[in-house]
This record gives structure tokens, sequence and C-alpha cells, in this order.
């Protein structure tokens, strides 16, 4: 993993990490979830703790978006964080980069740690952390630039030019794209199928080589077969990156993570655990009429 979270103060970088979030509305909850068996999963085994939530809470205005929360998401491996439209996770994924920075009205208590150092610490420099932490949204949203020229933003902007053909190559194999893309780098990235734009965005997100990986719905917008290969991508990635990701789709979460964070409506974490026993085995009642469906 990375060094010492001590230069989030020192770094003046920018990551490619801004852009439209979208939200979008709940998908209808099936009827049956297939859950794995417990330990099953995409990086399963003891992990140490690369995120955590102390008492965190978040208000819009007078609005309580999240009431006090406590988490520990675990290193290199998914997890997903589900619930109904309102219940914060978009607020709690934004927390962890602070991209809430840019929201006026949104005030932040409780401690938000990152390899143990509090995100909202006065000396953490933003822009740095989120070089450590890179974001992927909803709509896939690659800037009006060259295939090559997205993935090489960040590390541009960086100034990490030694080596940018390889770091570009790499970034688009692990984001599965380079195959369909090695040939045409020149051509624009908003040329490319809403699919292969979303796995560009993971490919500019990933290129600086950041810790963890946030991602906000990030196949709600793509078509059954984009989703399937975003899917296996997001599982592979939990290999090297701590992977954070909100989804509508219940499936989609039991499919792909190895923890679940269930939030339900008021900002309240009702549940989080190992997801097949989240899923299988809730021990919230309110959780289990979520997921099978009796309310959300
Ligand atoms: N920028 C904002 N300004 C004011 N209120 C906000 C803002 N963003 C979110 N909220 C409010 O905070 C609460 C949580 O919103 P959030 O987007 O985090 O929920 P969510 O679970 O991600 O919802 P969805 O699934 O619909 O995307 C909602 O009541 C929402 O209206």
């Amino acid at each position: 993993m990375s060094e010492n979270t001590s230069n989030l103060a020192e770094e003046r970088t920018a990551g490619p990490t801004a852009g439209p979030v979208g939200t979008g509305d709940d998908e209808p909850i099936g009827a049956s979830i297939e859950v794995p068996d417990p330990g099953e999963g995409p990086g399963s085994g003891a992990s140490r703790t690369a995120i955590a939530a102390r008492g965190l809470t978040v208000s819009y205005g007078d609005e309580v978006a999240l009431r006090p929360v406590d988490v520990d998401v675990p290193e290199r491996r998914v997890t997903a964080i589900i619930g109904p439209s309102g219940c914060g996770k978009s607020t709690f994924l934004r927390c962890i980069n602070r991209m809430n920075d840019r929201v006026d009205s949104c005030r932040v208590e409780g401690e938000l740690l990152f390899e143990g150092k509090d995100v909202y610490d006065d000396d953490v420099d933003p822009v740095a952390l989120r070089r450590r932490i890179g974001m992927v949204f909803q709509q896939p949203n690659p800037f009006p630039k060259s295939i090559y020229d997205n993935v090489a933003y960040g590390l541009r902007v960086q100034g990490r030019t030694d080596d940018l053909d390889e770091r570009v190559e790499r970034a688009l194999r692990r984001s599965a794209l380079w195959d369909e893309v090695s040939h045409r780098l020149d051509e624009s990235g908003l040329e490319l199928s809403g699919g292969q734009q979303q796995r560009l965005c993971i490919a500019r997100a990933i290129a600086p080589d950041p810790d963890v990986l946030l991602m906000d719905e990030p196949a709600s917008a793509l078509d059954p077969v984009a989703t399937s290969k975003v899917e296996d991508l997001i599982a592979d990635l939990a290999e090297e990156y701590t992977v954070v990701v909100v989804t509508h789709n219940m499936q989609q979460a039991a499919r792909i993570s190895d923890e679940t964070a269930v939030f339900l409506t008021g900002g309240e974490l009702v549940e989080f655990g190992d997801t097949a026993t989240v899923f299988g085995n809730p021990e919230s009642d309110r959780v289990e009429d979520y997921i099978t469906g009796k309310f959300g």
C-alpha cells in the first residue's frame, strides 16, 4: 500500500476527480438475490482497515443526511453501500475524498479516517487526498480529449510524465479497455460507447495509482453487457485497490462486494458486515425487510 498519510498535506496536485454526480431512481428489487458463501468473494481473507468513520455526522443546512456513522472499511476489498434513495449513500462516499467540500451548506462532524489520519484535519490538502482516493461517477464523463490524453491527464497534472506511454497502457489494460482502443488512442474519448467511456473513466482514475477507488453507481447508466464488464472489472480492481461502490442494485451488491453497508432512511447505518451474511442472514429486521423488498 502507500506511503504515510502525512504526504496528504504536502502534495499540491490535481486529479481528474471532478465531474457531474448523478442520482438515479431506485431499481426494482428482485425477488431473489444470489448470496455468495461466506468467505467467498473478490478479496476474501483478513484485511486491515483502510477507511474508518467515527461518529461521522453530515448535515446540509438544517437537514441531517448522515447520523453518527461508525464503520471500518477494509483494505483491498469491495465494500458496497446500499439503501433507499436519499438515505445518504452518496453523502458518505463523498465524505471520503472530501467532495462535499464543494457544497457550501454541508457540515461534517466526527471523524473520517484514511489510514488513521482524519481527512478533515486542517493540514490535509483535499487535492492531495483525491490523488490517493480516486472517484468514478454514475454518468461516464470523459474529457473532450483523446483516449490517451484522458488517461494521461492526472499524471501530467502531477508532473509524472516519465514512462507516460507505459503508464497509460497499464491503466487501460487494468480497465479491460486496452484491446478495444490500442489502435485508436488518438481518437476522442467521447467517440467510445457508454460502457467503454466508463471503463475509460476508471482508467483515468487509476492511472495516478490511487489507493482507494470510490464509485457512485458506476454501472447504472450502462446496458447489461457493459454492466457485466464493469462488474467483472470491479472485482479485479480489488486485488490492488480498496473499492467502495454505491449501488441501488442489490443483486449487483451481492455479486461484486465482499462487505456491504446498509443505510436506511434518515441517514442511519443500520448494518455492516460481510455481504453473504448481510444478504443471507441480516441481524436487523429492517434490513431484512429492505433486502426482501418489503420497503424501500
Ligand atoms: N448538495 C446538497 N444540498 C442539500 N441537500 C443535499 C445535497 N446532497 C444531498 N442532500 C440531501 O441529503 C440527503 C442524502 O442524499 P444522498 O444523495 O447522499 O442520498 P443517496 O442515498 O445517495 O440518494 P440516491 O440513492 O437518490 O442517490 C437527501 O435528503 C438529500 O436531499
